[in-house]
This record gives structure tokens, sequence and C-alpha cells, in this order.
């Protein structure tokens, strides 16, 4: 039986084009916000759901990283990183006016990849933020009779009927995201259209308070142990100013030796640990993207 696969919709958005690719074979399950592609494991409504985690101009999308900690308990099964182009998209009737674009619509993640091409075409334009660039090309399809524009990918542009104004409008030409597979099940990666490459193990790290250096002896616990880490982030715990967890990557699948000994040093320094996931890596590395199935 075919995977069902919640991701942040409508068709054509950039995890629309990670399903496609990871899961070519899957049922597609568009939702409006990654809250509801989370929730729709969590309640057994979707196996997996694949939502964006961090994109290389803009950083973490937090929203993902904290319904995950705070919302719901749920493991990571795996990530695939995409090149991300982005495209500036207006009807084909309001296209030779595009100087004049009263509006832009996007994701926040893809305005801030393009500041500088905003701040430099198209000063003092207002924008406006969308659920996603898909959603916000559908917006402006809807709305022919204004001089609008969207953000979005190729596949948008087709499947809404956008004309390409500009192409590969954002700011840096290494413009990748990384998005998480979330699942209760070990998902079916059979038949995917990426390159594999090696694993990861994620963990939730917890200092105790008020601890001088703590910070300090957790990294020390992974460095002795040549743990090589590729990611650390702190986020809120929203208990209170200054109250924050880590969020580290380590560049490797979990064993029975090196990573639960570098968990057991944490806890007898009085951090508490928990294990995010360990998990296969997939990355697409050409630019051109599959035809959207119908
Ligand atoms: O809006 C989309 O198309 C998405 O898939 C979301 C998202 C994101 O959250 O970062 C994914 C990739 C791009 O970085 C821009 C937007």
């Amino acid at each position: 039986m075919a995977q069902t696969i919640a991701f942040l919709g409508p068709r054509a958005t950039f995890t629309d084009l990670a399903v496609s690719r990871l899961f070519p074979k899957g049922e597609k399950l568009p939702m409006m916000t990654i809250p509801e592609c989370l929730d729709a494991v969590n309640e057994n409504y979707a196996d997996i759901a694949l939502i964006p985690l961090e994109n290389a101009l803009e950083g973490s999308v937090n929203i993902t990283l904290d319904y995950l900690i705070h919302e719901v308990t749920l493991p990571i099964k795996g990530e695939i990183i995409a090149p991300i182009q982005q495209h500036y998209l207006m009807h084909p009737g309001q296209a030779a006016n595009w100087k004049q674009t009263e509006m832009i619509y996007s994701h926040s993640h893809a305005i801030a990849q393009c500041h500088k091409f905003i701040h430099k075409e198209l000063k003092g334009t207002p924008y406006e933020y969308a659920t996603s660039t898909a959603a916000a090309a559908e917006f402006v399809r809807d709305n022919p009779g204004r001089c609008i524009a969207a953000i979005a990918n190729d596949l948008a542009a087709q499947e809404y009927g956008l004309e390409i104004v500009r192409r590969d409008i954002h700011d840096y030409s290494h413009n990748h995201t990384r998005f998480i597979i979330v699942s209760k099940k070990e998902p079916d990666f059979s038949g995917h259209e990426t390159v594999e490459g090696n694993n990861k193990t994620t963990l939730i790290v917890m200092l105790p308070a008020d601890h001088t250096g703590a910070l300090h002896q957790v990294l020390s616990a992974f460095a002795w142990r040549k743990l090589n880490l590729s990611k650390i982030e702190s986020r809120p715990l929203k208990t209170g100013l200054g109250n924050y967890f880590f969020i580290i990557d380590i560049d490797m699948k979990l064993d029975d030796v090196l990573i639960p000994g570098a968990m057991a040093e944490l806890e007898a320094l009085g951090c508490k640990v928990s294990l995010l996931g360990s998990y296969p890596s997939f990355t697409i590395e050409k630019t051109g993207y599959p035809a959207h199935e119908k």
C-alpha cells in the first residue's frame, strides 16, 4: 500500500518537489501549515510528514523545530537537501508592468532569500507573507486584475499559469533547504530519485541551570570522542528569559558505544538528553526537477 505523505502545500511548493523525489510512488496529502503536517502523522491520518527545517541563506524554520520539540513527540526518520531556485512570477497580463508591482507575496523564507533583489530592482515595494511559495502563486493566479507578484519555483509557474518575469532572483547561488522526514514507522525509501549520503543523529540537550562552563563540558563530551557535529543551535525553552535548549546534529549513525557514551556523560553533568532521530541523508543534486505528476 502506498505511503501517505503530508507536506506543506498546495501543489508545487519546494516541499512538494522534495516529496516527488524521495517518495515518487507516495500518496500526497497537501496541508496548509507545518503543524498540520505533524498533526497528520501524530493523529495517524498520514504515515509521513515531510517539512522544511533549515535554509542555507535564512537559517532554521523555527515553527518546525518548536512544534517538534514542544507539541508532538515524533522521531526524525530521514532528511533531504534540495537546491532552491526562486523566480519572480506574475499573471501574463501583468508581466509587462512588473516594475509597478503593488505587492509581492511569498513564504517568509523565500522573501528573505531575495531581499537584495527586491531592494535593488523593486525598492520600496511592499511584501506580504503567504503560507508557502505555491500558495502565493495560487493567490496571484486568482487575482489577474491586480499588479501583484509571487516568489516561487518553475513548477508553481507551470501549475498556476504564471509568467516567469525574472529567473533565479535568490541573492546567493548556494541556496539549499534541508527538509526532514518524520514518521512513527520506518519509511520505505525504495525507488527514491536522490543521492544517498551519510547518516546523522540529532539530540536535544537541556543544560542544568546556572552551571558554569556547562556548554563547554557538553561540547567536550563530543570532542574527545571525535564525534563530528554538523550543527548546534539553541532555541528558547519558553519557560522564561534566558532558558534555552540545544539541538545538536552528529555526523554519524547512532552506534552502540560513542553516542550512548556521550549521552551518558551529559546526563552525569545534569543535562536532560533525548534522541530526536538517527537517519539517512538524501540530496537532490541536479537543479532540474522531475515533471510533476497530475
Ligand atoms: O513555500 C514553500 O515552497 C516551501 O516548501 C517552504 C520553504 C521553507 O519553509 O523554507 C521551503 C523551501 C524554500 O526555502 C522556501 C520555502
